[in-house]
């Protein structure tokens, strides 16, 4: 069903449009209009992404919007697409796939590209139906304003809206439509689609897009011998790099990281069988289809790598040599561990770098696996008793102390020349108290499922300042019940 004209809203919503992405020749997507769903209501919005984007705060309230973030109507200057990009999944070339349920309305004036996910088909469908369940959308839109409120890169959620329209999965659901905004949606899977296809026109021009664009200072690099594609491929490396060091730190476990889910970016993009940790397990595996644990925890950052290569790869001619492109990857395996570092570093308080600072997280890390601590909460007690709280909090998360007894000696004595009080104030801003663990995500969906969504509202208010107490909410703080570990999350969304 085509959007009719009259459905076109009117009244200001405060955005004006600039669509750069729609203004690339037609090889790059498909004009289209969104799918209406019948009587929809809000499920979530987020007043601090509405504001990024210069939403007009009264019009965000109001019954048009409501309309426009379905995909029942549009703003004028919205030029509706859907894109085409290709990618390996799974570690196996997939071939085309596309915005099969992403429809971007367009771009404003202000950069941010505005997409709706789950607003029905498009012709990169494939064999599904162009929709999402209300399930994968209230995940998908806490998360991404979770990560944005623990400052790592991502693409934003405005709004989740839902419709009584039925939806098949394994169970019969109902829709919902996710509005995500981000500075650009491109993936390494479009860079990767024109390359397969031996469209080397297009591939040059998607890359001089997003390097004038996002990556302006690869025109004047002096390295690789001024190679403008060598340095973008080296930046996007970098990006990456320093995103998997933020995953890593906080616990996130991505869950899908095919190529066609790597944002050009470095953002966080497509929240689906995403967790954070909850007990300490490198060999973590959060999506149930992932049998072989292709993505676990301690996979992503050479996953990434991989990813990367792929990138390369799809790069390569317009970077003309071989060794070129791949001294261009090389600083990813410098970055990674130097920014990780840094991040435990700020984990554990310390302001200065010191020798053995590596070993000292190691350490750690080896007394934190052998009982699966709770990653959350021993970073949280750790900061709490640097501020002041008996030691006897964080030993009372193991079973036998020894081991994190003979740690904690050795973390203050390498504290013992940094100011507590500075140390403090870091790891309270450096350690969550909040993160969106599995079953609080289950419960607040549980309850929209009844058409409760105040769950949905206030974890989003907790999620949006992670590292403040919040006082009153502490059982959102806690360990996770029993039966959360027996959430299956997989691809099904
Ligand atoms: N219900 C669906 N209808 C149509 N296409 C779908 C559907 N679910 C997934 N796809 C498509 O399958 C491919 C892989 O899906 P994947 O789960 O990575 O992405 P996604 O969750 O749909 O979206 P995104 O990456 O945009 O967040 C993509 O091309 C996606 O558009
Ligand atoms: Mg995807």
């Amino acid at each position: 069903m085509n959007i009719p004209l009259n459905a076109m809203v009117a009244e200001d919503s405060g955005l004006r449009w600039r669509n750069e992405f729609a203004a690339l020749p037609p090889k790059f997507f498909t004009r289209l209009q969104p799918t209406p769903l019948p009587d929809p209501y809000w499920v979530g919005r987020s007043n601090a992404a509405a504001q990024q984007l210069g939403l007009d705060a009264g019009w965000f309230a109001s019954a048009d919007a409501l309309e426009v973030f379905t995909g029942n109507a549009l703003l004028p200057g919205m030029e509706p697409l859907a894109s085409v990009y290709s990618g390996h999944q799974f570690g196996v070339w997939a071939g085309q796939l596309g915005d099969g349920r992403a429809i971007m309305l367009g771009q404003t004036e202000g950069g941010f590209e505005v997409q709706l996910k789950g607003a029905g088909l498009t012709p990169y469908s494939r064999m599904a139906d162009g929709r999402a369940v209300l399930r994968s959308s209230i995940r998908e839109f806490l998360c991404s304003e979770a990560m944005h409120g623990l400052g790592i890169p991502t693409t934003r959620a405005l709004c989740v809206t839902g419709s009584d329209a039925r939806v098949r999965r394994e169970e019969i659901e109902t829709a919902a439509v996710v509005t995500r905004t981000a500075p650009s949606f491109i993936r390494f899977g479009h860079f990767e689609h024109f390359w397969a296809n031996d469209k080397l026109d297009e591939l040059r021009t998607l890359a001089d897009f997003v390097i004038d664009r996002f990556y302006p200072e690869c025109r004047l690099t002096k390295r690789f011998g001024g190679n403008a594609y060598a340095a973008f491929l080296e930046a996007v490396s970098e990006r990456t790099a320093a995103l998997l060091a933020q995953w890593q730190a906080v616990g996130f476990c991505h869950g899908v990281m095919n190529t066609d889910n790597m944002s050009i970016l470095g953002l966080t993009i497509d929240y689906g069988p995403f967790q954070f940790l909850d007990g300490f397990n490198p060999r973590h595996i959060c999506n149930h289809s992932d049998s072989g644990g292709r993505y676990a925890y301690n996979q992503q950052p050479n996953v990434a790598y991989w990813n990367l290569y792929c990138l390369a790869q799809a790069l390569l001619p317009l970077i003309g040599e071989k060794e070129v492109a791949i001294a261009a990857l090389q600083s990813y395996q410098t970055v990674f561990p130097d920014a990780f570092l840094a991040r435990m570093r700020a984990k554990l308080g310390l302001t200065d770098a010191q020798d053995g600072d590596i070993q000292l997280v190691e350490a750690l890390l080896s007394v934190l696996r052998q009982e699966q601590t709770d990653w959350t909460i021993f970073w949280r007690r750790l900061s709490q008793h640097m501020a002041g709280a008996d030691a006897q909090t964080v030993r009372d998360l193991f079973v036998d102390a020894t081991g994190i007894d003979a740690w904690l000696l050795s973390f203050g004595q390498r504290h013992a020349s940094v100011p507590r009080e500075a140390a403090a104030a870091l790891m309270l801003r450096s350690n969550p108290k909040f993160v969106l663990r599995n079953h609080l995500g289950q419960q607040a969906i549980e309850a929209a499922q009844r058409k409760d969504y105040s769950g949905v509202s206030t974890l989003l208010n907790l999620l949006e300042t992670p590292f403040d107490e919040h006082a009153g909410h502490d059982d959102y703080a806690g360990f996770p019940p029993d039966w959360a570990s027996s959430i299956e999350i997989s691809c099904s969304s």
